[in-house]
């Protein structure tokens, strides 16, 4: 059985409604979950296994609830030497370059930070997927038969 500390980024509520999704999924495969909405450095440093959920706000910018965890890394730069990690990004394409800006830049940091990278991250287009859960569900479950241990 894994833990698994899902970190979220919101701006609307969007990524949480997600994330409890994730997390009643994650449960239900015999494993447990937090779904965390306003973390802490420790919250990541203590993580046994890491998953962000992040939407993009601005131009490519992380939710404010999230942005702290994130420039608290960049700055400490804790060493998350081999942590499993993913990362489920929503954005949408009309905002061009900066699409799923948030998602990707905590995939490069966290791997920046020698964190160990499960699978691919996903990436949802609010444009294409008007609902989420459809494309996250098969995403979920490969990402958590290739979690370590
Ligand atoms: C003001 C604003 C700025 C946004 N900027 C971006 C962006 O730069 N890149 C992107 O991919 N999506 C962007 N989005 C789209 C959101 O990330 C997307 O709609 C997401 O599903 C919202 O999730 P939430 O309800 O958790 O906040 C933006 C949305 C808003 C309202």
């Amino acid at each position: 059985m894994a833990h698994i500390s899902i970190f979220v980024g919101t701006v609307n509520g969007g990524a949480e409604r997600l994330s409890d999704d994730i997390a009643a999924t994650i449960k239900q495969a015999g494993h447990s979950a937090a779904v965390i909405t306003e973390a802490s450095l420790d919250d990541i440093k203590n993580a046994s296994n890491i998953l962000i959920v992040t939407s993009t706000t601005g131009q490519g910018d992380v939710p404010s609830n999230l942005a702290g965890l994130y420039y608290a890394l960049n700055s400490s730069f804790p060493m998350l030497t081999d942590k499993p990690f993913g990362v489920v990004a929503m954005g949408d394409r009309s905002y061009g370059d900066t699409f799923c800006g948030a998602g990707r830049s905590f995939d490069e940091l966290l791997r920046d930070l020698q964190a160990k990278p499960v699978g691919n991250r996903l990436e949802i287009d609010a444009c294409e997927d008007f609902e989420p859960w459809p494309v996250t569900e098969p995403w979920l479950k490969a990402w958590l038969e290739k979690l370590p241990g």
